[in-house]
C-alpha cells in the first residue's frame, strides 16, 4: 500500500512560492512557520525536489518551541542526477536521495537508484514503493512547484496544507505548482476544504481529495 500524501505549501495570495529570483524566506510569519515544523513532525517522510536544495538549503527537521521535541521524519530528495552538494544541510545521516544513476557518495546521505521516467526522472511510483517498503506510511511533499506537480498529476496528493501569505509575488513569481498541462476544467484536480484557520497574519487553509 503506498503513503498517505499530503502536500504542505507556502504562499503569497497569488499562490507564488518565490519571488522571480527565487527569494522565498520567508513568506509566511513565525505562526504559520512553527505550525510547518508540527506537521513534519505527524509525517514518516518529508520530500523535496533537488531544485528546493539548491535553492534553500532546507534542514527539514522538527524545530518546536522551548520545551517541546519530536521525531525528525526521514528525510527524502528526488535527485535524478545526483546534484545535492555534499556541504548541503540535507547531505547527512536521515537523508534519503533517489536518483535514477548510479549512487555516489553525498556526505552521509544515503542514496539509492529507482527507476525514471522518459526524461530520467525518478517515477512517482518507484519513489512510493522504495519508501513503501521502509515502512513509510505518510509523507508530506515540502516542494518545489516541479515536484509537487508530478504528485498532483499522478492523483496521489491526498491532503493539502495550504499556508497562504497577505504578500502579492505576481506572475513572475515561482509558482507553488508548476504546469499541469490542463486545456479543460473539467480535468482540474478538485479539493474539498476542511478547515481556514488564522495563523498570525497568515491563513492556513486545509483540504483532502474531493
Ligand atoms: N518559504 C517558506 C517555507 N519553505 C519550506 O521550508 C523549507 C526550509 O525548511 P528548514 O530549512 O527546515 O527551515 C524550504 O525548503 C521549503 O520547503 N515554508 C514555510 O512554512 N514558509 C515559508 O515562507
Amino acid at each position: 500500500m503506498r503513503p498517505r500524501i499530503t502536500w504542505k505549501v507556502a504562499t503569497s495570495l497569488d499562490g507564488r512560492i518565490g519571488t522571480s529570483t527565487g527569494e522565498s524566506q520567508w513568506i509566511t510569519g513565525p505562526q504559520a512557520r512553527e505550525q510547518g515544523h508540527r506537521l513534519r513532525a505527524t509525517h514518516d517522510a518529508v520530500l523535496v525536489g533537488v531544485e528546493t536544495v539548491l535553492a534553500d538549503d532546507p534542514r527539514l527537521t522538527v524545530r518546536l518551541p522551548d520545551g517541546e521535541t519530536a521525531a525528525d521524519p526521514l528525510r527524502v530528495v528526488l535527485d535524478s542526477r545526483l546534484r545535492t552538494p555534499p556541504f548541503a544541510r540535507l547531505a547527512r545521516a536521515g537523508t534519503l536521495i533517489l536518483t535514477t544513476r548510479e549512487p555516489i557518495v553525498i556526505g552521509e546521505a544515503e542514496i539509492v537508484r529507482v527507476a525514471g521516467d522518459s526524461q530520467g526522472r525518478p517515477t512517482v511510483e518507484a519513489v512510493l514503493e522504495t519508501l513503501s517498503a521502509r515502512g513509510v506510511r505518510s509523507l508530506m511533499i515540502e516542494g518545489g512547484g516541479r515536484v509537487a506537480a508530478c504528485f498532483v498529476t499522478a492523483g496521489v496528493v491526498d491532503a493539502i496544507e495550504w499556508f497562504r501569505a497577505p504578500i502579492l509575488l505576481g506572475g513572475d513569481g515561482r509558482p507553488g505548482v508548476a504546469s499541469l498541462a490542463l486545456a479543460r476544467l473539467a480535468h482540474a484536480p478538485r479539493y474539498r476544504r476542511l478547515a481556514v484557520e488564522p495563523m498570525g497574519d497568515d491563513l492556513w487553509e486545509r483540504y483532502e481529495k474531493a
